[in-house]
């Protein structure tokens, strides 16, 4: 049978673009339908990944400069910079960004239906735009990727005004001189440390007694410091009681218990941003006769291609759930367009490393430390503290760490771990490292250009290697190996 489309994937997010552009590399006939009539891109382009990436810029930027040049008049950040100018700053980069994406997606002549879309059956999809009309198309293979939605909290209500979510806190006219956060996962300190950066007075209320627990122990003791550094104060085992506004005294408050003890306490503050988590926008999506395979979160169940338990329907990005990022959702996008079109690809081999964009970014991949003890592999670390990389001093950066775990009998590299200026960017080339099988003579025995932060490889490796050898004979070992 004949269908309008080889494919019509749902949500223009970067699981859904990526998967549209490959798909079209394959020569086939691609639509896009999606929910948001005014804009494509998601909460890729309008409410997580790139917003809030363009404001931690301007944020960190201020930062530095106030670090470096001071103000003299003991002025806070937040009375010298106005929200407006961040808001224009984020407002222009998202602006030249959607201009790419539409541009793409003209040259790849690459369809799209705004409005809602609903699977009807394996090959059907009916769009109903925000008037109402309705409009039915078919398609040999549908891509989920819906992507997903702030989840709200039991015992308040967001009013987007007071209390924010990440999507409403994107709206902020102005900087708060206080502000709670409900959570403690990676977006709670993301804006946290963008909004310290900004002068705020920063309390995060977290319901464990841990944060960030994949973290290798000492980049997160470096973290906490960090943390501590700025003001930022974090209340353990916490749970929200009540949220209210104080006409008297013009601030909101939040009444929170810790640690299952009966003492109420309450902070002031002017805002309080929920960051609790994320749900799966799976709602209603598809007809009651398809068999579509969901786990205890709703998130959908996929196969290493991508193929849900429906053969012709696939779904990619944060609709299945972890790791829930642009960065895997690119990757998820693309692998499903190969595995619909029968050609080759190779999913990503090797470890996949994270990225926490916090001021300064952290970021890793492989085995932590611990980790690699546990499973009883004989490791050792090599340690670099930025402060003492040249490019540190040029850039006033007195922050941030660097550290390798590498198997002690052949210096194989297994993990690395980071804490500091482009930790984001650095960590590729532990990860190039890796993939390739090498070891942590790689930073010893070739030319890194100086001053640059990637030096601290070179002295974390030299720091791991003196902690393997006796002096003396260290380095002649290390060449014969
Ligand atoms: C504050 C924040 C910061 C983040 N920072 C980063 C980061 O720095 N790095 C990173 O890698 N990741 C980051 N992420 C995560 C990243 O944004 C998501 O993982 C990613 O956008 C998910 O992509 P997706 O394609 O699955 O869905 P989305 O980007 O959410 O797009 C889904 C699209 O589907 C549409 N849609 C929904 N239902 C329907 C329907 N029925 N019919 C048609 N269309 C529909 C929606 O309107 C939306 O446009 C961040 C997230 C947040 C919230
Ligand atoms: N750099 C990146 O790649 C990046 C950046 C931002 C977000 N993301 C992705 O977005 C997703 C969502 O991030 P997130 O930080 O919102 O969620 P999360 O699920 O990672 O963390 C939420 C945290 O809030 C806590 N919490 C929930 N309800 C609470 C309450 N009432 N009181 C106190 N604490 C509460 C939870 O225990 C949890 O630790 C994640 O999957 C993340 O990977 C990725």
């Amino acid at each position: 049978m004949a269908y309008d489309y080889d494919v019509i994937i749902l949500g223009s997010g970067p699981a859904g673009f990526s998967c549209a552009m490959q798909s079209t590399k394959f020569d086939k006939n691609v639509l896009i339908v999606e929910a948001d009539t005014s804009r494509l891109g998601g909460t890729w382009l309008h409410k997580g990944t790139v917003p809030s990436k363009a404001l931690r810029e301007a944020a960190n930027l201020i930062q530095k400069f106030h670090a470096q040049f001071g103000d003299e008049k003991g002025r806070k950040p937040y009375e010298k910079f106005r929200m407006e100018d961040l808001l224009l700053y984020k407002k222009t980069i998202l602006e030249s960004k959607n201009k790419k994406v539409k541009r793409d997606i003209i040259k790849n002549k690459i369809d799209t239906a705004r409005g809602r879309g609903t699977i009807l059956d394996e090959h059907t999809v009916e769009v109903s735009d925000h008037l109402n009309k309705v409009q039915t198309y078919t398609a040999d293979h549908i891509l989920i990727s819906t992507g997903s939605s702030p989840k709200e909290p039991d015992n308040f209500e967001i009013d987007h005004k007071n209390v924010l979510d990440y999507d409403s806190i994107l709206g902020l006219t102005h900087i708060p001189r206080r502000l709670v956060i409900v959570g403690s996962g990676v977006i709670a300190f993301e804006y946290a440390t963008i909004f310290a950066a900004l002068g705020t007075r920063i309390t995060i209320l977290s319901d464990t007694s841990d944060i960030l627990t994949f973290l290798d122990s000492e980049i997160k003791d470096e973290l906490v410091h960090i943390l501590n550094k700025r003001n930022i104060q974090i209340f353990w085992e916490s749970e929200v009681k009540s949220v209210s506004r104080n006409a008297l005294r013009t601030c909101m408050e939040v009444a929170f218990k810790q640690n299952d003890t009966d003492r109420m306490q309450v902070s002031e503050t002017d805002h309080i941003l929920y960051v609790g988590g994320k749900k799966p926008n799976t709602e209603s999506l598809w007809s009651d006769k398809l068999d579509i395979e969901v786990d205890e979160f709703g998130y959908i169940s996929a196969d290493d291609s991508l193929r849900t338990t429906v053969p012709s329907i696939y779904a990619a990005g944060d609709v299945i759930g972890n790791p829930s990022s642009a960065a895997a959702s690119f990757v998820q996008g693309r692998l499903a367009s190969c595995a619909m079109f029968d050609m080759p690809n190779e999913s990503p081999s090797g470890d996949t490393p994270f990225g926490i964009y916090s001021i300064p970014e952290i970021a890793a991949i492989g085995l932590t430390e611990q980790k690699a003890k546990e499973m009883g592999i004989d490791v050792t670390v090599g340690r670099a503290q930025y402060q003492n990389t040249t490019q540190a001093d040029v850039s006033y950066e007195t922050e941030g760490l660097l550290k390798l775990v590498f198997k002690t009998d052949d210096l194989k590299l297994i993990g690395v771990h980071i804490i500091g200026s482009q930790a984001t960017d650095l960590i590729h080339l532990g990860q190039a490292v890796m993939s390739n099988e090498g070891s942590i003579k790689y930073f010893i025995e070739n030319v890194l250009n100086y001053p640059t932060y990637s030096e601290a490889y070179r002295i974390a490796a030299f720091n791991g290697v003196n902690r393997v050898y006796q002096a003396g004979v260290k380095y002649k070992k290390i060449l014969n190996r």
